[in-house]
């Protein structure tokens, strides 16, 4: 138990208490800006028993806990642990998909309690502040989530308020076909044996950002991305329709037919980011800078940059248009990385010019085909995953790919913190333009 209170605690809340269960990346950051805020506040470490001695402790000590366990324990963990829970208490989850997190709080905790969840929208790198924090007050009165909101306005992030099948929703909307697209692009080049930054088709451009944002996937832990995927019953059909939009596509591209693949992917272009509902702001999310500047691999005067087929981009697109779904009507919503995502597939669909190199590409440039198969191959697998809920299947196809891509991860991540910190510096740049 820690710490001395902070003249910034509220007034009343001086003896307020916050029980950490799950120590893991999410949990230590959270341990550390509620340390240096100087709240009051337990943990459980499941190996070290010198802090709490466990969970039961930390739920009986506890006037408001988080959960930050991994999504498919989370029932288990709850159920150890939630009925132990100080009456009056507060209790919140962190993980990535909300339905079984609240479905086991209202299955396993005392009537007399709350529920309250929370969920950063970042990953444990990245620093919170400004970033979008999710709070889902399900069942709690105002007098819990301004507690809550106490507590954490330490990380400094921005509270967006939903419920937890809007936060599931949007978390699919935004996440699992954008997902999708870069483990199946990861696969693929290892399927091939390949590591992009070495072939000059790779390198360049567009390709610099895209390796870059396949690397920071696999660099992260599998159980996060499978739980995102296989927990979310709205991301699931995502994940399928991205499998379908990508057969399709491939398919077009063999026949060589170019008419058929222009106007499909023009009215999808049409529908994703011309419609009704918001769409891309004047100035784009990545800027052409931001392209060329950030490069794992070298380009010589024998090997130039050359076009590409982007299956996966066009595949995203066509995949939000057959759902309906408007990237933008969740930006307030999103993850750094999803901005990231969201800002390569736009610059592909903002030029026009460049966008018809890429559909002739597909049809006409045969150089592309086997890496286009396995990109295939794999979209289809982590669908077959997805669909049958293997979780132990899921991360064993993850962690084979990861270890092939290890050595480059380090790399990747100071490349990628920069190109994240200029996707903010641009959005923040739109978000005071749209306000004007
Ligand atoms: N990483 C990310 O980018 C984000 C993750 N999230 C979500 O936050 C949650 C945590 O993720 P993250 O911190 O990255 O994952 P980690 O794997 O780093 O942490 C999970 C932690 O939970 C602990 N744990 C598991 N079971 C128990 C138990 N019975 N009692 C106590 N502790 C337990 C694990 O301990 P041990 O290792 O000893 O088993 C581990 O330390 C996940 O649900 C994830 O979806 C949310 C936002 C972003
Ligand atoms: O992949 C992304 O979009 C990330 O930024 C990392 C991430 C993964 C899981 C979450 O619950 C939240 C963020």
């Amino acid at each position: 138990m820690a710490s001395t209170q902070a003249a910034s605690i509220p007034a009343g809340m001086e003896n307020f208490t916050v029980g950490l269960i799950g120590m893991g990346d999410m949990g230590r950051m959270y341990a550390e800006k509620l340390s240096e805020a100087g709240w009051r506040f337990c943990l459980f470490l499941k190996k070290n028993i010198e802090i709490l001695r466990n969970g039961h402790l930390v739920s009986r000590a506890s006037d408001y806990i988080i959960y930050s366990v991994e999504a498919a324990f989370i029932d288990r963990v709850i159920a150890q642990y939630g009925p132990s829970t100080k009456m009056g208490a507060i209790v919140g989850g962190q993980t990535s998909c909300k339905s079984p997190e609240i479905a086991a709080f209202e299955a396993h905790l005392p009537s007399d309690v709350y529920i309250l969840s929370c969920h950063s929208l970042h990953g444990p790198g990245v620093d919170p502040k400004g970033q979008p924090l999710v709070l889902i007050q399900h069942r709690a009165p105002d007098e819990a989530l301004h507690k809550v909101e106490a507590v954490l306005s330490c990380l400094q992030s921005k509270f967006v308020y939903l419920t937890a099948k809007e936060h599931d929703r949007i978390t699919a909307d935004t996440q699992a076909v954008t997902h999708a697209a870069f483990l199946s692009m990861g696969k693929a080049w290892h399927a091939n044996e390949q590591y992009p930054w070495e072939l000059s088709r790779y390198i360049g451009g567009l390709e610099n950002v895209k390796m870059n944002i396949m690397l920071r996937i696999y660099s992260q832990k599998w159980h996060v991305y499978a739980g995102l995927a296989i927990l979310n019953p709205e991301a699931r059909d995502q994940v399928a329709q991205y499998a379908k939009s990508v057969t399709e596509l491939y398919k077009l591209m063999l026949e060589g037919n170019l008419e058929g693949l222009k106007a499909r992917i023009y009215a999808a272009r049409d529908k994703v980011f011309f419609g009704p509902s918001k769409t891309w702001a004047n100035r784009p999310l990545l800027e052409a800078s931001i392209l060329t500047s950030f490069s794992l691999g070298t380009l010589t005067a024998e090997t130039p940059a050359r076009p590409n087929n982007h299956l996966s981009l066009l595949a995203m697109v066509d995949c939000w248009a057959e759902l309906g779904i408007v990237p933008y009507d969740h930006m307030l919503c999103s993850t750094p990385l999803f901005r990231l995502r969201l800002g390569v597939t736009e610059h592909l669909f903002r030029n026009t010019e460049m966008l018809d190199e890429t559909l002739r590409t597909a049809t006409e440039d045969k150089r592309y085909r086997s890496d286009d198969l396995e990109f295939t191959f794999a979209a289809r697998g982590w669908a077959e995953c997805v669909t049958l809920g293997h979780f132990e299947t899921w991360e064993k196809r993850f962690v084979s790919t990861q270890e092939f891509f290890q050595p480059r991860f380090a790399d990747a991540k100071k490349v990628g913190d920069e190109m994240m910190k200029k996707v903010q510096a641009s959005m923040d740049e739109n978000l005071k333009l749209d306000e004007k």
